[in-house]
């Protein structure tokens, strides 16, 4: 069963039913208003190269290898969490959301 989530801005703040939404609604966020300190903005502006989040994809993938292969299930999940977040930043790029996602994983089923 498909379940919607919903997130949207309320008196300033993100309210959402689930992190991954909540995380996608921030970074929508950032690519619209690029606050100064974001290395969320950062990435959509390319200040970091142009092929700075396909180059982190990489990077965090690689460690998330190394950490399965050390069995570190501590580094499992924080290397899991960085490549889920250069993800979502990902699809937001190529304005996709994660019901794109969502939608395609249902397809599969
Ligand atoms: N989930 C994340 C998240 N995961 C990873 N990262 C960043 O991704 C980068 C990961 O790169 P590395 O681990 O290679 O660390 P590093 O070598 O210091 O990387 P560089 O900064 O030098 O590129 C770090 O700068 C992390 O801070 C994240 N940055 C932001 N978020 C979320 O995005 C929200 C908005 O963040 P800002 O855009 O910074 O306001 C935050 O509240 C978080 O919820």
């Amino acid at each position: 069963m498909h379940v919607q989530y919903e997130t949207r801005i309320q008196g300033g703040a993100f309210v959402t039913e689930d992190i991954l939404d909540e995380l996608f609604a921030i970074i929508e966020d950032r690519k619209e208003t690029l606050p100064d300190g974001s290395y969320t903005a950062s990435l959509f502006t390319h200040e970091k190269g142009d092929n700075a989040v396909l180059e982190k994809l990489g990077e965090e993938t690689t460690e998330l290898v190394l950490a399965a292969k050390d069995e570190n299930t501590d580094e499992i999940a924080a290397e899991s969490a960085d490549l889920v977040y250069h993800l979502l930043v990902l699809l937001s790029m190529y304005d996709l959301t994660l019901d794109d996602l969502r939608a395609e994983l249902e397809h599969r089923r």
